[in-house]
């Protein structure tokens, strides 16, 4: 078995006496889409945001690519794209212009021809000259997943990365991490859709109140929690989903 490319061990963290991540491990492998899984303030943006470096764990190591995140945090960064909201990007700039200002942050060279192939695999040849702004909330999101992918990383983190998307723009979303997946490169996304976590995700954590709960594949763990009482209890229309699973590891009450 090949190293993951980015590996979380025992991580910890706490916001003042509050802790919202408790001892949280799992490994990501190329060629495959990992999704965390839980209910609202189980600690998923918390994780995300210490592997992005964001914040300081209270304990625990995250390795992207071999290079501890604390130890190495440049040679880490280096490989992980994050997905940036809209509003981080300069307004008053054509997407072209900030593609290529993201691109030369990174240190790639991206000649014109090379932001209208990039532009033109997420169709938005048309959106060169245009401004984020003008954009709709897919297309900005599309464009955003060019820029945090421009320097080719190993890892990709994407937190909520289609929440507010029509059908045929999550579908693209989905192609695009497919693409990163099939090319060997590790994506990490959080989701609350189980829709979504089916249909693109190889593995699934579930997380609730900081801990893993169950980690496997998607169709493993509706196998393993069919028959549990807590999920018959939940399930609609006689067929087993995986968020009757959900619900049965999680409990139905909604978090504060
Ligand atoms: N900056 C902060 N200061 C204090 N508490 C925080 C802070 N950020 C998050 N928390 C708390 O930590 C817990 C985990 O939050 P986190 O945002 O990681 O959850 P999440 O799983 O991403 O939730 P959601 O699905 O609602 O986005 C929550 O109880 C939240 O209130």
């Amino acid at each position: 078995m090949p190293d993951p490319i980015l590996e979380v061990k025992e991580l910890n963290v706490s916001y003042g006496a509050f802790q919202a991540v408790k001892d949280v491990s799992f490994g990501v492998y190329g060629g495959e889409i990992f999704g965390l899984l839980g209910p609202n303030g189980a600690g998923k943006t918390s994780t995300l945001s210490a592997v992005e470096g964001l914040l300081h764990p209270v304990s625990g190591t995250v390795t992207v690519a071999g290079f501890d995140t604390r130890e190495k945090p440049l040679h880490a960064r280096a490989n992980m794209g994050v997905q940036l909201q809209a509003t981080s990007f300069q307004p008053e700039l054509t997407i072209a212009e900030i593609i290529r200002l993201f691109a030369s942050i990174y240190g790639v060279d991206l000649q014109d021809d090379a932001v209208k192939r990039k532009l033109a695999e997420i169709s938005l040849e048309e959106a060169a000259g245009k401004k984020i702004s003008q954009l709709s909330g897919g297309q900005q999101q599309r464009v955003s997943l060019v820029i945090s992918t421009i320097h080719d990383p190993q890892l990709v983190l994407l937190d909520e990365p289609t929440t507010g998307l029509d059908p045929q723009s999550r579908r693209q979303l989905w192609e695009r991490m497919e693409h990163f997946r099939n090319n060997g490169h590790a994506v990490l996304l959080t989701t609350h859709s189980m829709e979504e976590a089916e249909a693109v995700c190889d593995r699934i954590a579930i997380i609730d109140h900081g801990r893993i709960i169950a980690i496997d594949t998607p169709e493993a763990l509706i196998e393993k929690h069919r028959h549990d009482p807590e999920v018959l209890k939940v399930v609609r229309k006689g067929k087993v989903t995986l968020e009757d699973v959900f619900i049965g590891l999680t409990g139905t009450a909604v978090r504060p």
